[in-house]
């Protein structure tokens, strides 16, 4: 079996001194699409945070895109994140650049120069999430469905082995989540392997997908049918 893309071993995740989650086991191959449910407060945020190097992991053992959670440094963690495209509920895109400019942005960040290349890239992802001729709105022109496929297109940008997105759809409403949700689905079907947080039953329902959850201080895996 190929090497998982994540995986965890008796992790504990923490909050400063606090032990949000114990005993985590966890091993996600490349291709699989997992969702992470739990009650507010559960560790859903904390485990995800880290995962992006966020948060220390701080006992047991853990692996995402070939970096090793527990000795990674600082100063690796931008190398970490060119590997994982992650997505927030709250999108955090630059509300004073255009749609071009924030990807444009985390291009030039992660080492591109050629502005040719630069252009087709975000072209390339652009059309990927249907907003090719929005490029140059500035983000405030942006219905929130729109803005949080910019993020997606954002977290696709560096061509990442992972996408982390927590709870993608937590400020949309039902008709737009579910359209964002189709485009995941999209990009998952391309491949892509994603760990997806959220609290959306509806998508839960219509998208199965295996499914981890928080609970009582630990991770599991449930069947599909559970509920969050
Ligand atoms: N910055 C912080 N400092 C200290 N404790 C925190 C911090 N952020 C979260 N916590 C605590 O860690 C626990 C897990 O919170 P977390 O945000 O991971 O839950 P969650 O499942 O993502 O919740 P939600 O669904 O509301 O986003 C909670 O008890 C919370 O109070």
């Amino acid at each position: 079996m190929e090497k998982p893309v994540l995986f965890l071993e008796n992790a504990e995740i923490y909050q400063r001194e606090n032990l949000v989650l114990s005993n985590v086991n966890l091993s996600i191959q490349k291709g699989e699409f997992y969702y992470l449910i739990g009650k507010t407060g559960s560790g859903k945020s904390s485990l995800m945070k880290t995962l992006y190097g966020d948060l220390k992991l701080q006992k047991g053992a853990g692996s995402i895109v070939d970096f090793d959670l527990k000795k990674i440094k600082e100063k690796e963690i931008p190398f970490l994140r060119r590997k994982i495209g992650i997505v927030f509920q709250d999108f955090k895109l630059l509300s004073d650049r255009t749609i071009f400019g924030n990807l444009e942005f985390v291009l030039k960040a992660t080492g591109w120069k050629d502005k040719s290349k630069i252009k087709d890239k975000i072209n390339e992802v652009l059309d990927k999430v249907g907003m090719k001729t929005q490029a140059y709105k500035k983000t405030y022109e942006l219905s929130g469905g729109e803005q949080q496929r910019i993020a997606i297109a954002r977290a696709l940008l560096n061509d990442p082995e992972l996408i982390l997105a927590d709870e993608p759809t937590g400020n949309l409403d039902p008709k737009t989540s579910l359209e964002v949700m189709e485009l995941l689905n999209e990009i998952h079907k391309s491949g892509k392997t994603i760990l997806m947080a959220t609290h959306d039953y509806q998508l839960i329902v219509k998208f199965k997908q295996k499914t981890l959850k928080c609970e009582g201080g630990e991770l599991f895996e449930v069947a599909q049918k559970a509920t969050v």
